[in-house]
């Protein structure tokens, strides 16, 4: 290699560095200013050598020219839906449902729910190849060039693994009120909720307006069979995740009980305004694979999870906002 593509390879693997300390861990290892100086040194070096720009290069992110239109994508795996459950008696029959199809022997893993847009990615050889809405589960809508441009959502995994992964694409809440903000000052329609907002920026057809969106990702389950990677439980798959590189959640818990589970759904049903992200419930999974294969699916969720869901905001909110005027 010459001088100019050490360099490139240099910037490359610091950029792609750095990015995940800033994006993924959210825990910076260089200032700002250092970040976007050797990101201007690269781009200033793919200018002069083209064709020595790698495609998961920093550079990458924000595509060329706007789509036409999206294609369609059906999911190698279905993205599978959650059941519902309202309230602590709901819970309860869950569990005990559970506990006569696989005895007491199995601890559960709960996880915020992301109030979100549920996205597929594929990687093959740890490179990002293409990202998809959920659509109807089956089907979805190819928007691997707005999903490029997620921070969060790595170009390249740590490992060369072929792996399809389904996660929350979701607008953090402060990005939402700026959005709003300047919405309001161009006179533009606002939107009702950074889920809304954020599924409105995944459906630009300009992969530099879902740039400018600050969008970001939690990434919660490998599509297919787990096992395939030497993976026992939902606990173990989330710690591969973020081996390989993806964000994941971390205000998980791991749950021997559902009276375990029930004090963390009351503990973030306080908690929540002081997320940075809008939840909508908590996510309850049996954590062993060998239980979850135990207890199934019916024909559209899996019976080994159960999501939560927090009772609808107060409608006082939306008389208030009446203008009294
Ligand atoms: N919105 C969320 O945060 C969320 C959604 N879905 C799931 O699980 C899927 C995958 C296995 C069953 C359903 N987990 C989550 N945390």
């Amino acid at each position: 290699m010459n001088e100019i593509e050490q360099r490139i390879a240099e910037l490359n693997k610091l950029l792609h560095e750095y990015g995940h300390a800033y994006y993924v861990l959210d825990n910076p290892i260089v200032p700002d200013a250092v970040y976007d100086q050797l990101l201007n040194e690269l781009i200033a070096l793919e200018k002069e050598n083209p064709s020595l720009i790698y495609p998961d290069s920093p550079t990458q992110r924000v595509g060329g020219t706007p789509l036409q239109g999206f294609k369609k994508v059906t999911h190698a795996f279905p993205m599978l839906s959650l059941s519902n459950a309202f309230n602590e008696l709901d819970l309860r029959d869950f569990d005990r449902r559970i506990r006569q199809a696989i005895g007491d022997d199995f601890s559960y893993v709960c996880e915020l729910k992301i109030d979100g847009l549920a996205i597929s990615l594929r990687y093959e050889d740890g490179i990002f190849v293409q990202g998809a809405t959920r659509g109807d589960g089956v089907v979805g809508e190819e928007i691997t060039a707005n999903l490029r441009t997620i921070r969060s959502i790595p170009l390249r995994l740590k490992e060369p693994v072929t792996i399809e992964v389904r996660g929350e694409a979701y607008m953090p809440k402060k990005s939402f009120e700026a959005l709003n903000q300047s919405r309001q000052e161009k006179g533009l329609e606002l939107f009702a909720n950074p889920r809304n907002a954020a599924a409105g920026s995944l459906r630009q057809l300009d992969p530099k307006i879902a740039a400018s969106r600050n969008l970001s990702t939690f990434i919660y389950a490998i599509g297919g069979d787990g096992e395939a990677y030497g993976i026992d439980s939902h606990a173990e798959m989330l710690d591969y995740l973020e081996t390989l590189g993806f964000p994941s959640n971390k205000e998980r818990k791991f749950c021997e009980t559902i009276d375990d589970c029930i004090a963390f759904i009351n503990m973030w049903t306080e908690n929540r305004p002081n997320l940075a992200y809008e939840i909508d419930g908590i996510v309850i999974k049996v954590n062993r694979y060998a239980h979850q294969d135990e207890l199934g699916y019916t024909a559209k969720s899996p019976r080994w999870a159960i999501a939560y869901k927090f009772p609808a905001e107060e409608a006082i909110t939306t008389v208030l906002d009446i203008d009294l005027t």
